[in-house]
């Protein structure tokens, strides 16, 4: 009778769980209708509310193997390329097809970047930046970073801050560094002098640098975005309120500046900003929309960049073939050199091909952006697929770049693999398609291809540990890689 009763009560919760497992499914069944939701990609929406949120975390944060991921979609699903799921609250469909991923970068018609609420903060608090239109906000983000003219004022000043980075982790010989930070400290001062003109003091620097990890480490572990005491995502706010403060104090500097002195020089782009008038002679962009312009740049631009550029350091350190081969064509392009000429030179940069492969195979093998967010605006059909309007698109990049039918054995780093391929369209996406492609993409592969020149030449690395310690979010980083940097005599 025992027995029974505890079979009776096994089955009863059984049924509910599952019964509760489907709601997520009878509610969107109901709410498209029978036809529609019979339409939408292969998938599953999981559990009510979190859906798939769990699964997510666990493959990025706990088995940092974003790729398991999707290789259950494929088992389970079929290789389609799209996947309806449900995450962080929203009904969502993952892409991992080269084709349809370029498609939805390329449609702005009927998609719209769309991110979390916790990422979003990088919009800065006043709105007047994300407001803005698109093309004129693209427009001041990318004019300082594009063209050849413009990047080879800065190969000077990169190579400078590079050389003495390196000078200095190699001098504190006994002292491992933390690679990442150190890297991203030298590109914060490139950006900061891009934008602002100047470096800003070191002691700010730091503090920034810090503040910035705080506000990336908080953008992904803030699950629940409400703005209450012991929640991460206050922890987030008031980081982001404290860099504002910072960058807002310069801003106001540079505005004084010009009103006390009408023929200050305009020296960087956040000079152009300032003194930029309409046709009525008013101000062109408000103090808030340069504030928080340069809030996103700051967080983009120094980032991203340090860590590809410590995956290179790491892959070109871990592979003594490659390293020989690309410290070869280094030494070439050295002896070709004008006695007379000291530093280097766009032109040289352009001849170091192998240089190049070695950062597209680090682009590939470690996709710093694995995913970007898009929202449908509209009711939109690929490939016979409904996607109903408002529902979140995840453009896995990373799925396309670890696919073995586009790059055979994908988890290889193999710089060799790029001698006369050229990728077809969306299977090579690093920086995104379209109209938002990053705006920084030139500069981070400037700054990446001289630190590995200057490396290359001079340096080695000892006390690398690649296999443990690296962190899938909010990128995938070797975030506690300890090493030292040794000068070759
Ligand atoms: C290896 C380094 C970098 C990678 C992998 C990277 C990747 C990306 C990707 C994939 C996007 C597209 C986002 C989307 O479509 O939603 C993007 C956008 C952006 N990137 Fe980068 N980026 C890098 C370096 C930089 C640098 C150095 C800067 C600038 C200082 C920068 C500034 C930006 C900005 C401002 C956007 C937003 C563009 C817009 O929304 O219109 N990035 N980046």
């Amino acid at each position: 009778m025992e027995m029974i009763s505890v079979c009776v009560i096994i089955g009863v919760v059984l049924g509910v769980c599952l019964l509760v497992r489907r709601l997520n499914e009878l509610w969107y069944l109901v709410k498209l209708g029978g036809r529609a939701y019979k339409s939408l990609p292969p998938g599953d929406l999981g559990w009510p509310v979190i859906g798939y949120s769990f699964s997510s975390y666990k493959t990025f944060i706990v088995q940092e193997d974003p790729i398991s991921f999707i290789q259950s979609l494929h088992s389970r699903y079929g290789k389609g390329g799209m996947y309806k799921t449900h995450l962080y609250g929203n009904p969502t469909v993952i892409v991992t097809n080269p084709e349809i991923c370029r498609r939805i970068y390329l449609d702005e018609a009927n998609f719209k970047q769309h991110y979390p609420k916790s990422v979003k903060i990088l919009e800065g608090s006043s709105g007047d930046f994300s407001n803005m239109d698109h093309k004129i906000a693209y427009k001041v983000m990318a004019s300082p970073m594009n063209g050849y003219e413009v990047l080879s004022n800065y190969v000077d000043f990169i190579e400078e801050v590079i050389a003495k980075g390196l000078e200095e982790w190699s001098s504190m010989m006994r002292e491992p560094i933390k690679l990442v930070d150190e890297i991203g400290i030298l590109f914060f001062k490139v950006i900061t002098k891009i934008f602002l003109g100047s470096q800003l003091d070191a002691k700010t620097m730091v503090e920034l640098h810090t503040l910035y990890k705080e506000l990336s480490f908080g953008m992904v572990m803030s699950t629940f975005p409400y703005d209450f005491p012991g929640f991460t995502f206050h922890q987030l706010l008031k980081a982001r309120r404290k860099i504002e403060n910072t960058i807002q104090g310069v801003v106001e500097e540079k505005i004084r500046r010009f009103e006390n002195d009408k023929t200050s020089e305009v020296q960087c782009q956040v000079d152009k900003l300032v003194v930029a008038i309409n046709e009525n002679g008013a101000k062109l962009y408000s103090n808030n929309f340069i504030r928080d312009l340069i809030l996103g740049i700051f967080f983009a631009g120094h980032s991203t960049p340090a860590i590809a550029a410590c995956w290179a350091l790491l892959h070109i350190s871990q592979n003594p073939h490659v390293f020989q081969k690309a410290k070869e064509e280094q030494e070439s392009i050295i002896r070709q050199r004008p006695s007379v000429q000291k530093g280097l030179t766009l032109n040289e940069i352009k001849q170091m091909k192998y240089l190049t492969k070695i950062i597209n195979e680090v682009l590939r093998r470690n996709t710093i952006t694995a995913t970007n967010f898009r929202e449908t605006k509209t009711d939109v059909n690929i490939n016979g697929h409904f996607i109903p309007k408002g529902w979140t698109v995840q453009i896995w990049n990373i799925a396309v770049h670890m696919d073995p039918q586009i790059y055979s054995n994908p988890q290889e780093f193999n710089p060799s693999r790029w001698d006369n391929y050229t990728p077809k369209p969306g299977e090579f996406i690093p920086f995104g398609l379209g109209s938002r492609f990053c705006p920084g993409s030139e500069l981070a592969k400037l700054e990446i291809t001289i630190l590995l020149h200057h490396f290359i030449l001079n340096y080695k690395m000892e006390g690398v540990n690649l296999e443990s310690n690296n962190n899938q979010m909010p990128s995938p980083r070797p975030e506690n890689c300890l090493c030292k940097i040794i000068r070759l005599s």
